[in-house]
């Protein structure tokens, strides 16, 4: 049987603001008490593994150690069918570290660019479909644990659109729509996404009677 949440505190292991915002939107409706790992001054866990189930229940079982609290992590990546796969749990890393205007980030200009580019050097019929992939990984300080996977498929799409979301919003187009990731609406967004469809699972596990 797997452990189930209770309505007391979470941490939410990630320290990407707009997954975040996503996962506390998600979670909302459920009474659970989110707290983030940044506001608890929790480390990033460095994300040895070669799959999104292994990242995911390391960054989960790191932070619930640290924290002594469950935790639940999100790993997640964009995968290119014409680039066998690509980044795919790399995805994070294809946007190297910057810093703008004093602030460490990520230039995922330059990583959605560089897709953008390997595409175009296999000619202008290349396929262009691709997946978000989402795993959502639960740890309880205990060492109980959960996994629920989630995908939503799509096209990859030149030249970015759209100021909402975040990372590779801009050029995921998903199947059925016209607009990109950040051109929709977060309601909208929190309908279609590989992290709603990873959160149904969690939720209809976890959260029900
Ligand atoms: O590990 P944490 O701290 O959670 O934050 P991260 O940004 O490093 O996250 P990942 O290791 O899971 O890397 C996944 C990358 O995939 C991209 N990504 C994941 N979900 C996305 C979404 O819904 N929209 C756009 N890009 C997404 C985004 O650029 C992420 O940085
Ligand atoms: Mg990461």
């Amino acid at each position: 049987m797997t452990r189930k949440l209770d309505r007391g505190r979470l941490v939410i292991a990630t320290h990407n603001a707009g997954k975040l915002r996503e996962i506390s939107a998600l979670l909302a409706p459920y009474g659970v008490d989110c707290v983030s790992a940044e506001e608890l001054g929790l480390p990033e866990p460095e994300e040895t593994g070669t799959t999104f189930v292994e990242n995911a229940l390391l960054k989960a079982r790191a932070a619930a150690q640290a924290a002594g609290l469950p935790a639940l992590a999100d790993d997640s990546g964009l995968s290119v069918t014409a680039l066998g796969g690509r980044p795919g749990v790399y995805t994070a890393d294809w946007a190297e570290r910057q810093w703008f205007e004093g602030e460490p980030g990520r230039d995922w200009y330059m990583a959605m660019g560089k897709v953008e580019g390997l595409l175009c050097q296999q000619g202008p019929e290349v396929d262009r479909s691709c997946w978000f992939s989402c795993t959502l990984a639960i740890a309880w300080p205990e060492g109980d644990e959960a996994v629920y996977e989630g995908r939503v498929d799509g096209t990859f799409s030149w030249p970015p659109r759209g100021t909402m979301g975040f990372g590779y919003d801009p050029v995921f187009v998903p199947n059925g729509r016209s607009e990109a990731f950040a051109q929709i609406a977060p309601e909208e967004k929190h309908a279609i996404s590989h992290r709603a469809d990873a959160f149904r699972k969690l939720v209809a596990e976890q959260f029900s009677d």
